[in-house]
């Protein structure tokens, strides 16, 4: 525009005389140069492109969705993938273990990578609870050659990747968003987490070829207002008290369609107040603990006419030994690609300790192994999605895994405790700790 307004081409005809013949040599010359300089010029710009492409922004190549946001992806990426997902034994099963960086899933992540299977995880590191302790999980399972991949179970372009890269023969998924009480105020958080998400990994699975058999997260809080005790797997569970409960509740009625349309094989273990080392610090053991050495006040719950409120504590090292026969002994799903071939095996189990103890018993138990006192604040449960006790019946899980917990509230919590002060840096050690 400038170079026209300038002069360079002449805005009256026949102003300027020039040369046709010379200027039309000159013309043809640089045009030549010009269009071989431009072609290598242009050349190599689609190479880098294509390079650049390939390498950095293969998920925004594969799922279109990602823009900007690619925390995973490229060969590199895709190697690790496939490393930490092959079995270190000949016939090891290769595992996905979603909720890698939680609580139990760090723990059984660990227990099958120390076995030899294939392992990878995945998690969100989500904000419900310090992300720092989760990062703390990652490092411990990287040691073991365990790779967490970040991401959402609720990304379909992500478990797309993730099954195209590694033949998973089982997913352990115990990703979910926990706490019965918070659930009163995020609920959307537990449809996206235990309902959306799982819909998602579900598909995958379904679709995947081999199709995985799946392990999940179900939670003895499907029982609600449930009053014959102990809870067995045949009794009512139409009854949640909290939303928490009924997600849990809705994703077991949602694994039954799968299994029952596209042949997936699927177990539900319901866990009962797991608590141990590296454990979630929302839960009561976890921040009792806390406030009793900071010397501030716990508040601890009461039922109605005055009854103290009872769990059926169990320790992480029992759950994970029930999480591991879960899939030991976990039939194969029957179809794939998205068609069901045959009949596949439906479970669902009680994982509990079959010991109830009060929470003011819980709290004794950690006042005396921490030689500290309490300063308990005693109120009447909210509310807000409680239930007074829980109490597990175990003997189908007994059968069919072997399960057999026997770890109890007293030395489990002096595991904890003994856990936390050294995680947590306390220099003085309580009693037995
Ligand atoms: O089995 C499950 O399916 C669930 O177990 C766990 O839920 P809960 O049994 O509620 O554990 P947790 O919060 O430790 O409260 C324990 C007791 O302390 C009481 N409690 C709690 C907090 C408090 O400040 N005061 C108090 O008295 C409280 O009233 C209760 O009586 C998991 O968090 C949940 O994700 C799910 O897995």
């Amino acid at each position: 525009m400038r170079a026209m307004e300038d002069g360079m081409f002449p805005s009256t005809p026949g102003k300027v005389k020039v040369d046709r013949a010379a200027h039309t040599a000159v013309q043809r010359q640089l045009h030549r140069c010009f269009a071989s300089t431009t072609t290598m010029f242009l050349w190599a710009l689609f190479l880098v492109a294509l390079t650049a492409s390939y390498l950095s922004f293969q998920p925004f190549v594969d799922t279109g969705s990602r823009f900007l946001s690619a925390s995973w992806g490229g060969i590199q990426w895709e190697h690790q993938v496939r490393a930490s997902a092959l079995p270190r034994r000949p016939g090891a099963p290769s595992v996905l273990v979603t909720g890698a960086a939680g609580f139990v899933g760090s723990h059984v992540s660990l227990a099958l990578a120390r076995r030899g299977d294939g392992v990878l995880g995945l998690d969100n590191y989500n904000s419900y609870y310090d992300p720092s302790l989760k990062h703390a999980r990652r490092l411990r399972l990287a040691e073991h050659g365990v790779l967490v991949v970040e991401g959402d179970v609720a990304d379909a372009g992500l478990l797309a990747k993730l099954f195209d890269v590694a033949a998973f023969t089982h997913v352990m998924h115990l990703a979910a968003q926990a706490g019965v009480r918070y659930a009163m105020e995020n609920p959307a958080s537990y449809v996206h987490s235990n309902v959306a998400a799982l819909v998602v990994l579900l598909e995958a699975c379904k679709d995947a070829d081999p199709q995985p058999a799946v392990v999940w997260a179900s939670s003895s809080s499907v029982y609600g207002l449930n009053d014959q005790v102990p809870f067995a797997e045949s009794d009512r569970t139409d009854r949640p008290a909290s939303i928490y409960a009924a997600t849990k509740k809705a994703g077991e009625e949602i694994t039954h369609t799968y299994n029952h349309i596209y042949g997936l094989s699927t177990t539900g273990l319901r866990f009962f107040t797991v608590y141990g080392p590296w454990g979630r610090p929302d839960m009561a053991y976890f921040s009792f603990t806390r406030n009793i050495l900071q010397g501030k006040p716990i508040t601890v719950y009461r039922g109605k006419d005055e009854a103290d409120l009872a769990r059926d504590f169990t320790y992480i090292d029992d759950i994970v030994k029930g999480c591991v026969a879960a899939l030991d002994t976990a039939g194969p799903s029957t179809g794939n690609g998205g068609r069901k071939r045959g009949p596949a095996p439906y479970r669902i189990y009680n994982l509990g300790n079959t010991q109830p103890v009060t929470v003011p018993g819980l709290v004794g138990i950690l006042e005396e192994h921490l030689q500290l006192k309490a300063k308990r604040n005693v109120v009447e449960m909210p509310g807000n999605g409680d239930v007074p006790f829980t109490h597990a019946n175990i003997s189908m899980a007994q059968r069919d895994l072997g399960y057999k917990p026997s770890t109890d509230l007293n030395t489990g919590l002096r595991k904890f405790v003994r856990w936390y002060l050294s995680y947590y840096g306390y220099q003085r050690g309580g009693k037995n700790v």
